[in-house]
């Protein structure tokens, strides 16, 4: 992979399709949102017409006013042309006023009349509009009030609506609690899709399946519809309105997220007002939290599924008596018929109640527990001429049939009546660890239904037995604990591939005393995670406790029961999870180059179909692959995974198994992704947004702040294990990748160097690095951490983190100033050195704290702090410390302390044994304290004395 086209693109893909995804959100608008549009428009319509009519009268107004104003000029001239007339032909005599003024009553009653009237008629039409005028206004003010009481109405009776909806729904949920039948949102949409799912399967059971051959019939492409997945029978409108429900969720959510965050940041503002009230608030929430955390996790995710679990197979046996015969008839044909041209033993009869796949296992744990050895040894079959068995090898996985299982589990009868599970067989995954655990899920949670922890009983719980619970405890994925090499117990008398009871039962006391012993130190360890544990066949509640098998991968003790417990709990507490469905539910474990395929995907099928010719959608390093299926690929029977081109051309495989797909275009394929099939009826954009969507999500553990340190990995379910555990670890992240390491992705942790140094580094996880990548990091003080195991990573990075810190502390040690109070008994030596005996009342006092006395002025009533001196020296009887604590000694500390030159203050006069004395603290010193160099040295009581101290330096 060069890296011009490699995945440095990966957060700019990541970024581009979740930008894609917003904007399609922002088109699609809810009901609500609909309705509320069309209130503003009309509301808009009906504001633009009052202007319009209002501009109108205006006008009006405007040309009336220009016509009043003609009128008045007109009467106004008149007058007075009729008043020079008047002059002229009396006399040339002034007009005495009266005179004038009778003239004037004169005139009106003949010649002013005109203008009197234009005038009273401007003041009625002025009336007449303004009545008008006031009459619209009441007009409008009545329908404006009119509305806003309709619209308050209309509220109040949404909110009332509401309210009572909400009071049944309490109602309802109270009802249903009481009867038990409760269910959650996401048990109500599990049940929905399982509906869904089942109607899908019955509908599948209505085509005829006989026509599965190669010729390609119509059957066959009839039938060929009934792999596709609940999307593919929607219609488009549906998956419409399906889509804007779920994005119109999202937003909310996002909403809710972004708030939260503002409220975080608001929070985060307002420290800085009282910084040290809010750091011993948040230091003791955090430790609250913390215990809180440890109360609630005891054994609770593996209850919660089981228990979960056990309620929908009840409710599910419940809707399957209520099926119609005709479906039910239909689902044994569907799986009979389909068997008969699978790999062999990918199916076997299933009732046509219960058609059930085969549960899938993983194997976790420790490095040398015997994961290993123990997988082979499960592998191994003690039955006569091992095809007996029909124990099958497949790509990743070993698939066991029920003639297997029960031949193994034989020696259990003993103890277990009715040895008899309702599944095929048990596909057990070939490589153990957390890469193909992490790598079997989908959209975050486990597609492993059950998983095996192996616990080394000699040495305990091991980082990776810690790290595994984690992960376990994050997919909530169901586990037993192996507890391994017990031959290892001294005198352990081996009955081979005995059970554990049985062998157990043949032991010395010695022996039983140094297991129980071993055992009982090892719950402790696991309760100390959270967990509670039981030996598996004391163990009377499996929801609550986890089963301990104890076994030797070397002698094949407890093997038999381990085998026998994997089928009990899937098969009896987890048969919903197994139902067969015609969904195609796959996951890409790994993305390999094989000699004549080039680059193969080894996938698991998980539930459904796979065809030779599919279409299919997974999720690539540089946006999503579309590709058709060339061949699926299984090994031949018994034969060794690792000789080439040794493969069987499938035609076609059923779930549960593990196969591998040839086809183009795969090399950038992301392990632990999805797979999708594209149906005839399927908008094959919309699969191949759904397939990212895996991707996208991840940009939700990047840190907003744009601080955090840059993380790679080589597939996605490690990459979200890792920023699971970055999470936990509250370590930011900045920018995420997959795939091998190149310049482009060091030069993105560059940006760190000058914002946030401690974070400038890459944590990769299972990653190759480029030459060139490795070259530009050492020059730009990059450091990579690259390691296979998580704890690894999070040990070097920490340490390194350690290292930054205490280079900070050596060069900001002098501004690290702890507060204390002292007391002072005895004026030793005045000076040269001042010697002070002093009692430690408060804080403590530290060799380099600065010692000061704080005075006020009578005159100026203004603070002196006097500066004593730096402590260079602390002696208790005779003996010197470097610190000294309040209550360490009833005696006195004799402090030295080297004055500043010349200026030291003189005992006696500037100060005396009656003055506290204080360490020099200020503004720098506290945030220097508060600081992550040093803020795990400071106790919560020194925040409280700092606090205290603040008013007497005048510190805001
Ligand atoms: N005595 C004894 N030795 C065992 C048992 N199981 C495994 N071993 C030994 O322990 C060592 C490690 O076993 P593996 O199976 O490689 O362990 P692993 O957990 O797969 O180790 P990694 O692949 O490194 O993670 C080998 O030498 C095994 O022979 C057991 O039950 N009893």
């Amino acid at each position: 992979m060069s890296e011009g086209d490699g995945p440095q693109d990966f957060m700019s893909v990541l970024k581009q399709t979740k930008a894609k995804q917003e904007e399609k959100k922002v088109v699609i608008k809810s009901k609500k949102e609909k309705e509320k549009e069309k209130k503003e428009k009309e509301k808009q319509r009906k504001k633009e017409l009052a202007a319009k009519k209002k501009a109108k009268q205006q006008e009006q107004k405007a040309q009336q006013a220009a016509q009043n104003q003609k009128n008045a000029d007109d009467a106004a001239k008149a007058k007075e042309e009729k008043n020079s007339k008047k002059a002229d032909s009396d006399s040339p005599r002034e007009t005495p006023a009266p005179a004038s003024a009778a003239a004037g009553k004169k005139g009106k009653g003949k010649k002013i009349n005109p203008a009197i009237a234009a005038l009273r008629k401007q003041m009625e039409l002025r009336k007449q509009q303004e009545e008008e005028e006031r009459l619209l206004q009441e007009e409008e003010e009545r329908l404006a009030k009119e509305e806003e009481e309709k619209r308050i109405a209309e509220e109040k009776q949404l909110e009332e609506q509401k309210k009572l909806k909400k009071e049944k729904e309490k109602a309802r949920i109270e009802r249903l609690k009481a009867e038990g039948k409760f269910l959650t949102k996401k048990q109500k949409e599990e049940k929905k899709l399982q509906e869904r799912r089942k109607q899908q399967l019955l509908q599948s059971g209505n085509v005829s399946v006989a026509g599965l051959k190669a010729d390609g019939s119509k059957e066959s492409t009839q039938k060929k519809k009934i792999v596709y997945g609940d999307k593919k029978k929607k219609s488009s409108a549906e998956r419409a309105a399906e889509k804007a429900k779920k994005e119109e969720e999202a937003r909310k959510k996002a909403e809710e997220e972004a708030a939260k965050a503002a409220a975080a940041k608001a929070e985060e503002e307002d420290e800085d007002d009282d910084l040290i009230d809010d750091w011993e608030a948040m230091a003791l929430d955090d430790d609250e939290e913390e215990e809180e955390e440890e109360q609630t996790a005891t054994g609770e995710d593996w209850s919660a599924k089981a228990e979960e679990e056990e309620k929908e197979s009840s409710e599910e046996k419940q809707n399957e008596s209520s099926e119609t015969p005709a479906s039910t008839s239909a689902e044994p044909v569907y799986a009979e018929e389909i068997e008969e041209i699978s790999t062999p033993g990918a199916a076997a009869k299933s009732s046509g109640k219960n058609d059930l796949r085969s549960p899938i296992c993983c194997i976790l744990g420790h490095v040398d527990t015997g994961k290993t050895k123990l997988l082979d040894k499960i592998r191994q079959t003690n039955v006569q001429g091992g095809e007996a068995g029909g124990i099958t090898q497949q790509i990743g996985a070993t698939y066991f049939p029920m003639t297997a299982i029960k031949q193994k589990t034989k020696v259990m009868e003993k103890f277990e009546e009715n040895i008899s599970f309702q599944v095929p067989g048990l596909l057990i995954i070939d490589t153990p660890g957390h890469e193909s655990f992490t790598n079997l899920r989908s959209r975050g949670s486990s597609l492993c239904n059950i998983a095996i922890l192996v616990i080394d009983i000699m040495h305990g719980l091991e980082q990776q037995t810690i790290e595994s619970i984690r992960l376990l405890r994050d997919r909530k994925a169901p586990f037993i604990v192996a507890l391994n090499k017990i031959d290892r117990l001294y005198g352990w008398e081996v009955s081979k591939d005995n059970s554990f009871r049985d062998s157990f039962a043949q032991q010395t006391q010695a022996v039983k005393s140094e297991f129980e012993d071993r055992l009982s130190k090892i719950k402790v360890q696991l309760a100390e995670q959270g967990l509670n544990s039981e030996l598996y066949f004391q163990n009377k509640n499996m929801a609550k406790f986890v089963s301990i098998v104890p076994t030797s991968a070397v002698t094949g003790e407890g093997v038999p029961d381990l085998l026998w417990l994997l089928l009990e709990l899937t098969t009896k507490r987890m048969s919903k999870q197994l139902m067969y469905l015609s969904e195609v539910e796959a996951t890409i474990l790994e993305v390999k180059v094989v000699e004549g395929f080039g680059y193969t995907i080894d996938v698991v099928l998980n539930n459904g179909i796979l065809r030779e010719g599919d279409r299919v959608v997974l999720c690539g390093l540089n946006g999503p692959i579309v590709t058709n299926i060339r061949a699926l690929l299984t090994p031949q029977p018994l034969r060794e995974l690792r000789i080439k081109s040794d493969y069987v051309h499938n035609k076609e495989v059923k779930a549960a198994l593990g196969v591998k797909i040839a086809a183009n275009d795969l090399e950038k394929a992301v392990a632990g992704s999805r797979l999708l099939v594209v149906g005839p009826e399927d908008d094959e954009e919309e699969l191949m947004d759904e397939v990212m969507d895996d991707l996208t999500g991840l940009l939700n553990s990047v840190d907003s702040s744009g601080r955090g340190v840059t993380v790679q990995a080589s597939t996605l379910g490690s990459l979200e294990a890792l920023l699971s555990f970055l999470k936990d670890m509250k370590i930011p992240v900045m920018s995420v990748g997959l795939g091998p390491v190149f310049k482009r992705d060091v030069m993105k942790a560059t940006t760190m160097s000058d914002k946030a140094p401690e974070y400038a580094v890459m944590l990769c996880f299972d990653v190759k690095i480029d030459k060139e990548a490795e070259q530009y990091a050492e020059e730009h003080k990059i450091t990579i951490f690259n390691a296979e195991i998580i704890y690894h990573l999070f040990d070097a990075f920490t340490a390194y983190q350690e290292k930054l810190l205490e280079e900070k502390r050596k060069n900001f040690m002098e501004f690290a100033i702890f507060p204390c109070v002292l007391n002072t008994i005895q004026i030793i030596n005045k000076r040269n050195p001042m010697i002070i005996g002093v009692d430690v009342a408060e804080g403590s006092v530290r060799i380099g704290t600065p010692i000061c006395a704080v005075k006020i002025n009578p005159e100026t009533k203004q603070r002196d702090v006097l500066l004593l001196g730096k402590v260079v020296s602390l002696e208790v009887n005779h003996n010197s410390q470097n610190i000294v604590k309040k209550g360490q000694t009833a005696q006195g500390v004799a402090m030295r302390l080297e004055g500043p030159s010349g200026a030291q203050p003189v005992w006696g006069r500037h100060v005396d044994e009656k003055d506290k004395l204080y360490s020099l603290i200020s503004r720098k010193s506290i945030d220097t304290l508060k600081d992550a160099a040093f803020r795990d040295q400071v106790p919560r009581e020194d925040w409280l004395l700092i606090k205290a101290l603040k008013p007497v330096f005048d510190i805001k």
